[in-house]
């Protein structure tokens, strides 16, 4: 397939013989590969300067009738965009799939959680409300609280949907238009939720989709017309894009990587403990950037947990991504499953997995299957626990007392998120207030309800996504000063 009119195009997509899709592209994918089995899907060509500037002043326009909506006006829109969603959940579900290799079972909570997300925001929208404050001899200021203009939003591969939704949906609410850029390992799902949004009836190119790498992204971050940026990736590209954004002095969004420790005490729960291991580890194949990948088992119970783990990541269903049952399925690239795999022999005792998988359905041979792995007597210094992996790698670590595992945990550059595990209320408080995390769990790991705010400390990001916090991070307050007598002039 090639495009190279610029202007969205429908086509027609074969993905496999039971499934076809309709992908509306502006500009061209790059290599588009269909992970689980290891084929190309298309090749289309990454949108240049012109397909950018052409977008952006769609979303301009768009911006312009937006946010002259009321919040009511807006809702109802986005309401209606999440009972789509919500009717197309298997097949958006599906394609997330092709498009990524995660379990179906996976690609529908992220759905969901795409869709909740525009619900909450739609009901935030008709909420959003300045401040009257009385000033001297009846004079008074008023505070409105403003959209930002375009904003653009720039996705990774490991939740693309959701990414695009969690991005969408509060710049929307608050009157913002939004042109986001997918990554090109998974340019596809993005492109139905604007063809949701648009059949729901926002104005046109309300929130559109440019194709692309890294020189699309820029041109993007660069672009006058663009207010905002909002960035989901790694560390490094996420130091690039504040660089760019700051030429313009635009605010940024900035949700980067992690590589979070989970603290589980002598006192816990040990079967909770180790489902929370699991969940902190091993879901997307391990692509998760609040994964709690540095496990600190207390001494004491190390052998008992080790023994579980072990056991349960061994039993963990990998292969057809599609299938029900399936609990692990294709890492997103032949480069990266062969990155993840150079983190399993360095140093540290390979306890179960760290192995190239071929699963046994021969159309899924060319596929970037591996074993989840555990990895035993790890020591700090290890670059397996120093460095964020982003594959279904759990280093675990022994510790003795409360004091140093703290300090442990803290001794990072990153601080996305962190978890502990204890039955001891007064310890599981104390031990979150000193975590330098930004997202904490107690006795849980890795749930991220829309309601409440999501983000890190230190170099893992800047702003937060989800719960009512957003709001600020997409709009903008003007103070209005109001003289009710004459101007008190000192010439
Ligand atoms: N904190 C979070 O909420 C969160 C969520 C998901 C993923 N992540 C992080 O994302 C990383 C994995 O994703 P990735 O490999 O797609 O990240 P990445 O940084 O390589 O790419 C992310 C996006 O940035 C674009 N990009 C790359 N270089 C650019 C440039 N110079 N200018 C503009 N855009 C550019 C890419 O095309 C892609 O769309 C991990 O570090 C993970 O922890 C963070
Ligand atoms: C929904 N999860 C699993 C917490 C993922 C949040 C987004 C990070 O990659």
């Amino acid at each position: 397939l090639t495009n190279k009119g610029r202007l969205p195009c429908k086509y027609k997509v074969n993905l496999c013989d039971q499934l076809a899709l309709y992908v509306i592209v502006l500009g061209c994918y790059h290599h588009h590969m269909f992970h689980f089995v290891g084929k190309i899907l298309c090749h289309l060509e990454p949108c240049d300067a012109v397909d950018v500037d052409q977008a952006v002043k769609a979303a301009k326009l768009a911006f312009g009738h937006w946010s002259k909506m009321s919040g009511m006006e807006r809702a109802r829109i986005m309401i209606k965009a999440a009972h789509i969603i919500e009717s197309r959940r298997e097949e958006i579900a599906q394609m997330e799939v092709i498009d990524n290799g995660k379990s179906i079972t996976e690609a529908r909570l992220d759905v969901d959680s795409a869709r909740l997300c525009i619900e909450y925001y739609a009901g935030l929208a008709n909420t959003l409300a300045g401040q009257h404050v009385q000033l001297p001899g009846g004079s008074f200021a008023y505070t409105r609280r403003e959209p930002l203009g375009v904003c653009a939003g720039i996705g990774a591969w490991n939740y693309p949907f959701q990414i695009a939704a969690w991005k969408s949906a509060p710049a929307l609410a608050c009157g913002n238009s939004m042109v986001f850029k997918p990554s090109p390992l998974t340019p596809v799902t993005a492109v139905m939720l604007a063809e949701i949004y648009a059949e729901a009836g926002a104005p046109e190119s309300l929130f559109s989709v440019v194709q692309g790498g890294q020189e699309t992204g820029s041109l993007l971050c660069h672009h006058p017309d663009v207010a905002k940026v909002s960035f989901t990736g790694s560390v490094p590209t996420g130091r690039k894009i504040m660089e760019m954004a700051s030429k313009g002095v635009k605010p940024v969004t900035l949700e980067l990587g992690g590589k979070s420790p989970l603290l589980i005490f002598q006192d816990s729960d040990l079967e909770n403990a180790v489902r929370g291991a699991l969940m902190a580890n091993f879901l997307s194949q391990g692509q998760v950037c609040s994964n709690g990948t540095r496990v600190f088992v207390h001494e004491n119970i190390l052998p008992q947990f080790l023994e579980e783990v072990v056991k349960r990541t061994q039993r963990i269903e990998i292969g057809d991504p599609l299938l029900d049952n399936t609990r692990m399925g294709a890492l997103v690239s032949q480069p990266h499953l062969d990155k993840v795999l150079s983190f399993v022999d360095q140093g540290a005792t390979v306890l179960c997995g760290g192995e190239p998988f071929v699963p046994t359905d021969p159309k899924l041979r060319g596929g970037y299957y591996m074993t989840p792995c555990v990895l035993g007597e790890c020591k700090d210094e290890m670059t397996c626990v120093r460095e964020e992996i982003f594959g279904p790698v759990m280093s675990v670590l022994s510790f003795e007392t409360e004091e140093e595992v703290l300090q442990r945990a803290n001794d990072t550059t990153m601080g996305l998120a962190a978890g502990v595990f204890t039955r001891d209320v007064k310890r599981a408080h104390r031990v979150v207030e000193n975590l330098k995390a930004g997202s904490c769990f107690i006795n849980n790991y890795n749930i991220t309800p829309v309601e409440v705010p999501f983000g890190g400390f230190k170099m893992s990001g800047i702003g937060r996504e989800n719960g009512q916090v957003t709001i600020e991070y997409y709009s903008q307050l003007k103070t209005v000063f109001v003289e009710m007598g004459d101007v008190d002039s000192l010439f």
